[in-house]
This record gives structure tokens, C-alpha cells and sequence, in this order.
């Protein structure tokens, strides 16, 4: 695998050992040896892993292993099939988003309820790969917990460095579940991020954070998936939301590999859409500013939007704004609630982060920037239960919305 430095240009190199960043301090991005891959033998062979059944290369990532990571070894890999999860299509959801058709991406059906599995497979295989048996990575509880599950699989150690701020209880709780040690620190994700970024070679770490380049490579599955399952023919939009910033890199890198292939014939557009009290992306598209200001303090009910910092801007600015011709919107926490709510009766549900992505295409279609004779697929990031705390809020605003609340029953009236 070969490891390019976004800023610099040069080649990373450190044989058995964690890349994450060059020496000038840029991002790692890989490159994808496509010489000798053939559109027709791939589908054919991606066709064939898909018919069988509890193989490791039957699952929704490793499937298509030879766009992700083909030298990895076959008993490297610690897999829970993940991927391999529902696109659904309703008429309400439709309406209300008011495309002419629309999918919806349901990533919360992963092993541990979030497309961070897509990702963390990959990552933890990798580091197991090296050499390490030490897993870590800060969060606001998705990416723990993926990274606990997998490390527990694998017999390994999980150290999670916990923000004091904008986590999600039943993240944490579920994280502490799968095995993983706790260590508080003050600050949000930022904090965190950095706090890895100062100390965790020196402790022989392997960061499973999405700076760690094979944890983008493992997401751009969720783009393969998706192409699969809708024939290799797709839709004109993928809407989703962005904190700090690894989907929409990934899936811009994926669509963009699949292009290359000759899988699919055009790169559709992506949407990211960010909480308003977290979108310093948003804004600085908005601004027309070359570097990302980071938001000090950053304020949504989505707990996994929480993020002020989001380290991959500069991949899902080459890659979901300039090579997919993406946008950026930002939704209220009122706007997530109420889709949330909608999803939620749709019988599919999520948690509120992934909600903003149905809320961003809804505002998208009304401003004028999708035209609603055009398709569109949301991606569904994380479960309905991840964020039970949001359940109640947007069941109220729902209940306020249709003005439901029935008169108290009176007594029967004595004969
Ligand atoms: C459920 C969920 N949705 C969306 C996001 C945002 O994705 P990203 O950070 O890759 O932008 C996250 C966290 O990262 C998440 O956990
Ligand atoms: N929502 C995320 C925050 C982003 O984490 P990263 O692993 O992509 O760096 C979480 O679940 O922690």
C-alpha cells in the first residue's frame, strides 16, 4: 500500500509501523494500484462473494477487498460481516425530502450500529497486520465503540480516550461493554485528537481514529455497496452528514475509484451536511476561505456531529467538493429533530447525526440546488438506540407538529 502526503506530495514510508501524517504535517492518502482491474471480472467476482454465505469476503467490505486493501493477508482479517445492510426506498420520506426518488442507506444495521464498522475492519486488521496488539482512538462513542468491538474480537486491547463533553452515554456505556479502558480527558473530539496525535506512538498505539488513512479506505465499501446494490447505476446525489469529515472523503474517493474502474459511468454529486453549531467546513466553503477555522465550542443535539476541528477537511475537499462536484449545507438541531422523527416512522430510524442528512437534502431541494426531478441517496450513519436521549426530544416535537396531544379521558358520567 502506498501512502501519498496530501500537502507535500512526497511518498510515506515506515515499514511496520502506523502512518497517519507525513513529516510537514499532512494528511495520508493512499493510492489504489487500478492497473490490470477489470470492470466486467470484478462484478462478476463481486456477484459471486455476494452469493455466498459467512465467508470473509462475503461482507459488505471485504467483498470488494481488491479496491481496499489487496495485499492484506487473509488471517489478518477480523470481520463481523459488516456492511451488507439495507437500502430502502419510502413514499413518505420521499415527500418530504421531494426528490423524484430517493434511497436511504442504512449503515446503522453494522455490528455495532454505525458505518464506523465499514472503516474499523479495515483499520484494526491493518494494525493487527503491524504488529500491534493496542488499539486506540478518542470519540464521541461511535468510533469507539466499533473500535472496541473489533479489538475484543481480536483478542487485543482497547484504550479510549473520552472527551468530557458531547459524548453519548449509551456510546460510552456500550463501548465500555466490549472490554475497552477509559481514560478521561478535558476538551471535546479536538481535544482528543490531538492529545493521539502528541502521545500515541511513544505508547506504541495504533490510532483507529479516521486520520488513520486505512480507516477511509474501509469506508469508501459503503460507495461499492451502494453502486452494487442499485446495479452499478447511481443516483444523481448522495447526501450525507459531515463532522469530521471521513464519510465524505471516503465516499469522494470511492465513487471516484469506481469511475476510474469503469464500474460506474459518472460520479454523482455529494451533499454534506453539517449541524449548524458544528459546520466549520459549511462555512468556510460558504466563504469562499482556503483553510478550515476551526469552531471552539461546538453545540448540536447530534452527539456525533460534535466536532469543531474535523481533521480530514483537506480529502473531502479534493474529493467530495472538487472531484464529485459536492455542496455543503447546514440544518438546525430543529431540522434533525423533525427528520429524525420521520425516519423513525418510516420504520428504518437512526440517531440524529444521520438524520441531518435527510434534513440537508430537504433544505437542498427547497433552495433550488437539487432539482426534484433528480434521485438521491442519504446515508444512514449510525442506529435509532445510539442516541436514546434525542428519541424523546424529537418524539415531542413530532407529537407538537400534528397536535396529537389527546384530551384527558373524563370520568363516566353516572347513569
Ligand atoms: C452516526 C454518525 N454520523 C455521522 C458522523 C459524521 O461522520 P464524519 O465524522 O465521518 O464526518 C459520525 C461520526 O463521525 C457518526 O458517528
Ligand atoms: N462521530 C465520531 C467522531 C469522528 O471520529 P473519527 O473516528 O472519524 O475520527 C465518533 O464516533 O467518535
Amino acid at each position: 500500500m502506498r501512502f501519498i502526503c496530501m500537502e507535500c506530495g512526497c511518498e510515506a514510508s515506515g515499514s511496520g509501523q502506523a502512518l497517519y501524517r507525513c513529516e510537514c504535517g499532512g494528511l495520508l492518502d493512499t493510492v489504489l494500484d487500478d492497473r490490470g482491474l477489470d470492470a466486467d471480472r470484478l462484478k462478476r467476482l463481486f456477484d459471486v462473494r455476494l452469493s455466498e454465505r459467512n465467508t470473509p469476503l462475503s461482507g459488505g467490505v471485504w467483498r470488494y477487498k481488491e479496491l481496499i486493501h489487496p495485499e492484506l493477508p487473509m488471517d489478518s482479517i477480523v470481520t463481523k460481516n459488516e456492511g451488507n445492510t439495507g437500502l430502502y426506498e419510502h413514499a413518505d420520506l420521499r415527500e418530504y425530502a421531494g426528490t423524484r426518488r430517493l434511497w436511504l442507506k442504512a449503515q446503522s444495521e453494522n455490528p455495532s450500529g454505525s458505518f464506523k464498522d465499514n472503516g474499523m475492519t479495515v483499520a484494526v486488521s491493518h494494525g493487527l497486520w503491524l504488529g500491534y496488539s493496542r488499539f486506540a482512538c478518542t470519540s464521541t462513542g461511535n468510533t469507539s465503540s466499533s473500535m472496541a468491538m473489533y479489538a475484543a474480537l481480536a483478542g487485543a486491547e482497547a484504550v479510549v480516550y473520552l472527551p468530557d463533553q458531547g459524548v453519548s452515554l449509551s456510546k460510552v456505556l456500550q463501548t465500555e461493554a466490549y472490554g475497552a479502558q477509559l481514560v478521561r480527558i478535558e476538551g471535546g473530539y479536538d481535544a482528543g485528537i490531538r492529545y493521539l496525535e502528541e502521545h500515541a506512538e511513544a505508547m506504541r498505539l495504533y490510532v483507529c481514529n479516521s486520520l488513520n488513512p486505512l480507516r477511509i479506505e474501509g469506508q469508501k465499501s459503503i460507495a461499492f455497496e451502494l453502486a452494487h446494490q442499485l446495479d452499478w447505476r447511481m443516483p444523481d446525489w448522495i447526501v450525507l452528514p459531515g463532522g469530521a469529515l471521513s464519510n465524505a472523503a471516503a465516499m469522494g474517493k470511492g465513487l471516484d475509484e469506481l469511475k476510474r474502474i469503469g464500474l460506474i459511468a459518472s460520479v454523482p454529486r455529494i451533499a454534506i451536511v453539517q449541524a449548524e453549531g458544528a459546520a466549520p467546513f459549511h462555512r468556510m466553503l460558504l466563504n469562499r476561505e482556503s483553510s478550515l477555522r476551526p469552531v471552539d465550542q461546538p453545540a448540536t443535539i447530534a452527539s456525533a456531529l460534535h466536532i469543531g476541528n474535523p481533521p480530514n477537511w483537506p480529502k473531502a475537499l479534493r474529493y467530495a467538493i472538487e472531484r464529485a462536484r459536492g455542496v455543503t449545507v447546514s440544518v438546525s438541531d430543529r431540522d434533525i429533530l423533525e427528520a429524525k422523527a420521520r425516519i423513525d416512522r418510516s420504520g428504518i430510524g437512526c440517531e440524529p447525526a444521520s438524520a441531518a442528512a435527510l434534513a440537508g437534502l430537504r433544505r437542498l431541494v427547497a433552495d433550488g440546488t437539487i432539482h426534484p426531478e433528480e434521485t438521491a441517496a442519504c446515508l444512514l450513519t449510525g442506529h435509532l438506540l445510539k442516541d436514546p436521549e434525542a428519541i424523546a426530544l424529537s418524539l415531542s416535537l413530532w407529537k407538537d407538529s400534528k397536535q396529537t396531544v389527546q384530551p384527558a379521558p373524563r370520568p363516566l358520567e353516572p347513569d
